[in-house]
């Protein structure tokens, strides 16, 4: 059987799983592919500590010249991570008619337009699956099985690490330090874990989703991002006393001619499917004008899960060597997108705030809701300390300026702090 040689760039824990999975299912791929697929070549940062993972009849080398300038490598896995070198060295592997494979959403997220036209120039292919959801064949599912669908909205929990953080304190009152460290011992979490819990991480992959879903590029500047740093674990108790779970929700919403996005905290009603998404599991929840809600769920993040999406793109790729149809583009870039009108997106919201025990408190910010055209419908005061209550409000939909007004006129008050103001999803 033709043999086709790989490069493998990169041996943490998503390289790791590729090694794994290819020596597992060599007999299963063949069979699909026809083709047997060897990984000749792989690159680190320390051959050292590498030394005993890897077989005897394949290099390893902390020098990727070693597969940019190898004629017989026919594909190249990027699994090294991060935006630099990776971005000059996907350039000079599809430079040398390399086929690529990455995991990489950051470096998709901001530069995959002109990756894409580099690849097809070099009649290469250049694909990304794993980049977005781990595990679940997102991707895919948007270009082949909404082909004929106007895709109107696509939400969901795209960050395993955040999620994995959050159903700890959830269910096991965990500290949200304590969370985060096993979460990177588990593999979840980036090398630098700041674009997990800043919500940065799930951006990327909106911005990905989105161009799949839309075919707009929205801009990394042009979408509220807000993380699960601040999260307190009394905000997640009092969110389920109120019915909700609190989950890092990434929302694309098609608004007039442009594309509403944001990655933030949201309560989630306690029934929704996406409340019960759990640990590193991640759900992408499509809406079509057609089809209606449809909801994909899997691993979000690990080794493995993460690994059976490259590997799926390996094969696709080694399909088009095969039949010869390689250098076809699989992103779906069409344009920038357009500005929108953020007065149309409104939503309720859960307000947190702290204020000195003193009468007259509450009543001063729902005369501000008031005077803004707002309202609630849930209040809940609680002691915070000595002498400051903790006031809890569920506003009715609101629009982000008044959300805007609201927490500028609270922050005019001495006695009055807003602590947290998150998203609601209603039902
Ligand atoms: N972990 C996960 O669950 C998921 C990760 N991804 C993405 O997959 C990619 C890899 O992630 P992950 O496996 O977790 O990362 P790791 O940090 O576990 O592994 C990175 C690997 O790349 C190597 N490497 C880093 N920089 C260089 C360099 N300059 N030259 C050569 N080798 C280098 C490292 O070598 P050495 O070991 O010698 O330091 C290491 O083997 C990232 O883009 C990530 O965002 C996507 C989905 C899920
Ligand atoms: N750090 C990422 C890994 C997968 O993309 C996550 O936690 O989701």
């Amino acid at each position: 059987m033709e043999k086709i040689n790989i490069g493998l760039i990169g041996l943490g824990t998503v390289g790791s799983g590729v090694l794994e999975m290819i020596s597992n299912n060599q007999d299963k791929i063949s069979n699909i592919t026809g083709r047997e697929l060897i990984i000749k070549t792989i690159v680190v940062r320390n051959v050292a500590k590498h030394r005993e993972e890897v077989a005897d009849d394949i290099l390893l080398t902390d020098d990727v010249n070693d597969v940019i300038n190898d004629p017989d490598i026919k594909i190249a896995v990027e699994v090294m991570g991060g935006i630099n070198p990776a971005k000059q060295i996907i350039t000079d592997l599809l430079n040398a008619h390399k086929h690529v494979v990455t995991a990489n959403k950051d470096l998709i997220a901001s530069h995959g337009d002109e990756l894409a036209k580099i690849a097809h120039k070099n009649t290469a292919d250049l694909v990304y699956e794993a980049s977005v959801a781990g595990g679940i064949p997102i991707l895919r599912t948007i270009v082949n099985s909404f082909a004929a669908d106007e895709i109107l909205e696509v939400k969901g929990i795209v960050n395993g690490t955040t999620n994995y953080i959050l159903t700890q304190m959830q269910q096991k009152s965990w500290s949200y330090e304590d969370a985060l460290k096993k979460a990177q011992e588990l593999g979840f979490a980036e090398s630098d874990p700041t674009n997990d819990v800043a919500g940065i991480d799930a951006t990327y992959k909106m911005i990905i989703l989105s161009q799949f879903s839309f075919g707009s590029h929205i801009a990394l500047e042009d979408i509220n991002i807000e993380g699960i740093q601040n999260i307190k674990l009394e905000d997640v108790t009092q969110a389920a006393k109120f019915g909700y779970t609190i989950k890092l929700l990434g929302i694309a919403t098609r608004v007039g001619n442009g594309i509403f996005a944001e990655v933030a905290p949201v309560l989630v009603p306690s029934d929704h499917p996406l409340a019960t998404i759990h640990n590193e599991n991640n759900a992408v929840m499509v809406t079509g004008q057609a089809v209606g809600e449809t909801l994909f769920y899997g691993p979000g993040a690990g080794g493995l899960p993460t690994a059976n999406s490259v590997l799926s793109d390996i094969v696709s790729v080694t399909k088009n060597i095969v039949l010869g149809t390689t250098g076809n583009t699989f992103n779906n870039y069409q344009h920038e997108s357009e500005p929108i009108d953020k007065s149309n997106v409104i939503y309720p919201y859960y307000l947190s705030l702290q204020m000195k025990d003193i009468p007259g408190q509450i009543l001063k910010v729902t005369k501000l809701m008031t005077e803004l055209g707002a309202s609630f419908s849930q209040i809940v005061q609680t002691k915070a300390n000595d002498t400051e209550a903790r006031v809890i409000f569920i506003t009715h939909s609101m629009s982000k300026d008044q959300l805007k007004t609201l927490k500028e006129e609270i922050a005019k008050f001495d006695s009055i702090s807003l602590n947290a103001a998150y998203k609601v999803l209603e039902n």
